[in-house]
Parts: C-alpha cells; sequence; structure tokens
C-alpha cells in the first residue's frame, strides 16, 4: 500500500525536509508520495489574499473558507469519500496520541490542512466533515504560529509504523506508548565508551546477566516514569 499525504499551506516550502533522512527513503520506497500545495494558489486576487478579519470582532486575522474550499475540490475533489482522512492541527484539537499513529498508519490518503493565523473560518471544517473523515489535532498544551510544524510531527509519528518503513519493526514493538506496552518512560541509554569523563556505564549493564539486566531497567523506568509521568500510572 502506498500512502498518499497532502499538506495545504500557505508556507509549502515547510514540507521540503520530507524529501531528507528516512522520510526521504520510504518515498523512494514507493511506501509514501507526498504533496505540497500553496493555498494561495486558490486564489484570485493580486495579492492572493487569504485572511480577513474576525466576524464578531477580536483580534488577528481568520483565514477565509474560499480558497480553502478550492483548493479541496482540486486537490480531493467534490464527492465525498471517507477513506480520506483530513487532519486540522489546532490547538484546540484532541491530543495527538501514538494510539492515533498507529490507526492513521493505516490509511490510504491524509490530507493536513495548516493553518495560520488565528485560525481557518470554521465552516471549513465543518464542509470538510460533511466529506471525508476529519480529526483536529493537537500537539500539546502550547502554541505555535500554524500548522506546519504539527503536521510534520504527526506525519513522522506516522509513517514510521507504515509495515516496511522500519528496518527491524520489531524495536517498535517495545517502544514507550506503543499499543501493548505498560505506559512508562523508556530507561537510560549507554552506549561505548564504558568510562567517559570520568562517568562509567552502569556495570550491571556490562554484566552480561539479561536478567539483573531487564530488572535494572524496568527499575530506571518506574522511577522516571514516576518522576515525571504520575499520569501515565493512573
Ligand atoms: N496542532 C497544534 C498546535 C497549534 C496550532 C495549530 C494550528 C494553528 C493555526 C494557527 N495557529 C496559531 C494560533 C495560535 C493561538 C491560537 N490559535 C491559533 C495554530 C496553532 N498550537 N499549538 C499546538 N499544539
Amino acid at each position: 500500500m502506498t500512502m498518499r499525504l497532502d499538506y495545504l499551506s500557505i508556507f509549502p516550502g515547510y514540507f521540503d525536509v520530507l524529501d531528507i533522512s528516512l522520510l526521504g527513503k520510504a518515498v523512494d520506497n514507493g511506501l509514501v508520495e507526498v504533496h505540497a500545495h500553496d493555498l494561495r494558489d486558490w486564489t484570485h486576487d493580486r495579492h492572493r489574499t487569504v485572511d480577513d478579519t474576525p466576524c464578531g470582532g477580536g483580534a488577528g486575522m481568520v483565514m477565509k473558507p474560499d480558497p480553502w474550499g478550492e483548493a479541496f475540490d482540486g486537490i480531493i475533489g467534490i464527492e465525498p469519500d471517507p477513506s480520506v482522512h483530513v487532519i486540522f492541527p489546532t490547538p484546540s484539537g484532541i491530543p495527538f496520541t501514538q494510539s492515533a499513529a498507529q490507526e492513521l498508519s493505516t490509511v490510504e490518503r491524509v490530507v493536513f490542512c495548516c493553518g495560520r493565523y488565528e485560525g481557518i473560518d470554521h465552516r471549513v471544517i465543518d464542509y470538510a466533515r460533511t466529506m471525508w473523515t476529519v480529526h483536529e489535532l493537537s500537539l500539546g498544551d502550547y502554541v505555535l504560529n500554524g500548522g506546519e510544524v504539527a503536521a510534520l510531527a504527526i506525519t513522522e509519528a506516522v509513517v514510521r509504523l507504515i509495515p516496511g518503513f522500519m528496518g527491524n519493526p520489531e524495536s517498535l514493538a517495545e517502544e514507550s506508548f506503543s499499543p501493548g506496552q505498560e505506559r512508562l518512560l523508556e530507561y537510560p541509554l549507554f552506549t561505548r565508551p564504558v568510562s567517559w569523563r570520568g562517568m562509567d556505564v552502569p556495570e550491571v549493564l556490562m554484566s552480561g546477566h539479561h536478567g539483573r539486566i531487564a530488572e535494572w531497567r524496568r527499575e530506571e523506568s518506574l522511577l522516571l516514569t514516576r518522576d515525571r509521568r504520575p499520569d501515565l500510572t493512573d
């Protein structure tokens, strides 16, 4: 299966980075195909206007619905198709999680709608919900200037789960937040040299005793999780 990823943004250059690294390899291997689009290509005025003042007043500008609707018509089509997943990154979205990444990794087509300014006219989202499967997702409780960085983060989390993307898929199963895994943070990692700037790798990790190593790692994960993410232990 090839996953098609479309990105609608007034800064399509953000997505040039997808040609690099593992994701670039996934494109070369035909696992994913990536299309970035400039929303301004669907404007018709001299200034290629995509925003206007908010109805009801308030600070900032709101993205006009017209360019989005015409871009949808051109990129996705005018017929409803629930197999198309349209993602609106937004501060008011549902928190994006590993399980959402897992679900999206099985989808054949994803369209990211990257807003800017104070956000997108709500009728765009309402329209999209009549046509496709819509996800309003948030990366977390902090403020970005637009949806592009979130779209890149979601892309990486999703594409790495596509069968055939990662060299050793077994490693995915062991990662924190993977399905079936206890909700624990990753234990501290070490590699050679054994001694570095007066600090040594914990002896147990050099013991070759797999039972003790597993026990040490679990204890470290429990301590770290209790300290940093007590919410995961509820
Ligand atoms: N996902 C996600 C996000 C965003 C985010 C996503 C899309 C847009 C489009 C515009 N802004 C600026 C903006 C700022 C403040 C209020 N409203 C809008 C966006 C912020 N911020 N933080 C996240 N976790």
